[in-house]
């Protein structure tokens, strides 16, 4: 594939974060998404220097959002550069207008999950950084989210029962990949909105980060880093001890929970379960206040209850159970 090129500390980073974390196993057919910017190419350039320990099968994919007037030739750009390195290469270009980043991220995500879908790719995987997690840190600190906002951009999730989303270069920082493309000469796609200081992630990328690294921490980022790595474990252990309690707790018809059984859990796990169960019962993503309202019946008196949610459920309190019925 590749030609074989110099060893770098990095290399040996990633492949040992990949060994120790048995994220992309031996022979799995590999999908990676590549924007052309620095960090997914430097994530294929390791990628396709590891392939021969590892025997993965390699392939590229690319989705161009129309959203830039270089988007065509972005992606006329990652192209070649799959060719030159004689590697597979996907495409999707969106046919509708994408309104929002979120929407943008939503189709690419979708598309991408197709590509691998039709082809057989085990993992998906993206060259997110540990400057990714900090920054997404942040925005989401502003925006209130708990501890599992806040543990997001995890190493890896399912993206489907057959295909896993991989990001083996989450305690790499931007500027060492900046490094590594440097190094191999790779040819880096700039990308115009990334300067576009109307989007608030890059607000935080280039006015927030630079300043809390001069006042306060030059290690901000890994720092920041630090701190998700350390919510991601809290957040699978409490999310397990929830899905036993909600066992306990939950009526066979899977429309009540019991309060005396809640009534002596922790608050944090008392929050989850209920949230795990009105995610399962209603199938929408209900906000702080809804699950609020609902964890505060575990103690409130007979027959209260809550607002209508989305859909026209309430939650009723009947004796020892917290009821969902339907209007
Ligand atoms: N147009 C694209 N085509 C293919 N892959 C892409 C594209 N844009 C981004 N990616 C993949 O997603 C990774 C993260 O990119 P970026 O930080 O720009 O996206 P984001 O919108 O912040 O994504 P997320 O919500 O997943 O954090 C890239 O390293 C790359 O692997």
């Amino acid at each position: 594939m590749s030609a074989p090129s110099t060893w770098t500390p990095l290399h040996a980073k990633v492949h040992q974060t990949l060994r120790s974390r048995q994220l992309l196993p031996r022979q799995r057919r590999l999908l990676i998404a590549v924007s052309g910017g620095q960090d997914s190419l430097c994530l294929a350039k390791l990628l396709l220097d590891l392939q021969p320990k590892w025997n993965w099968q390699v392939a590229i994919a690319h989705c161009d959002h129309r959203w830039r007037a270089d988007s065509e030739a972005n992606a006329a750009h990652v192209q070649q550069l799959a060719q030159s390195w004689q590697v597979e290469f996907y495409q999707r270009t969106a046919t509708q207008a994408l309104p929002s980043e979120a929407a943008a991220r939503a189709w690419r995500y979708q598309a991408l999950t197709e590509i691998a879908q039709a082809h057989a790719y085990q993992c998906l995987v993206t060259g997110h950084t540990a400057s990714d997690r900090a920054e997404t840190l942040l925005y989401n600190l502003m925006r209130g989210s708990g501890a599992d906002g806040l543990q997001a951009l995890t190493w890896q999730r399912a993206l489907s029962p057959e295909i896993m989303l991989v990001r083996p270069l989450l305690n790499l920082t931007r500027p060492e990949t900046a490094q590594f493309c440097q190094v191999f000469n790779l040819p880096v796609w700039e990308d115009s909105t990334n300067q576009d200081l109307k989007y608030a992630r890059n607000r935080i990328r280039q006015e927030l980060l630079p300043y809390l690294q001069q006042h306060f921490n030059p290690q901000v980022e890994k720092a920041l880093a630090q701190a998700t790595e350390l919510l991601q474990a809290d957040v699978e252990y409490l999310e397990q001890a929830a899905i036993v309690l909600r066992q306990q707790a939950q009526h066979p018809s899977q429309r009540g929970l019991n309060r005396l059984v809640l009534g002596s859990a922790p608050l944090a796990l008392q929050r989850r379960v209920v949230r795990q169960f009105l995610q399962a019962a209603l199938t929408k993503a209900l906000n702080f206040e809804q699950i609020e309202k609902v964890t505060n019946l575990i103690t409130a008196p007979n027959r209260s209850q809550t607002d209508p949610f989305p859909g026209g459920a309430i939650a009723v309190v009947e004796g020892e159970w917290i009821w969902l019925k339907q209007l």
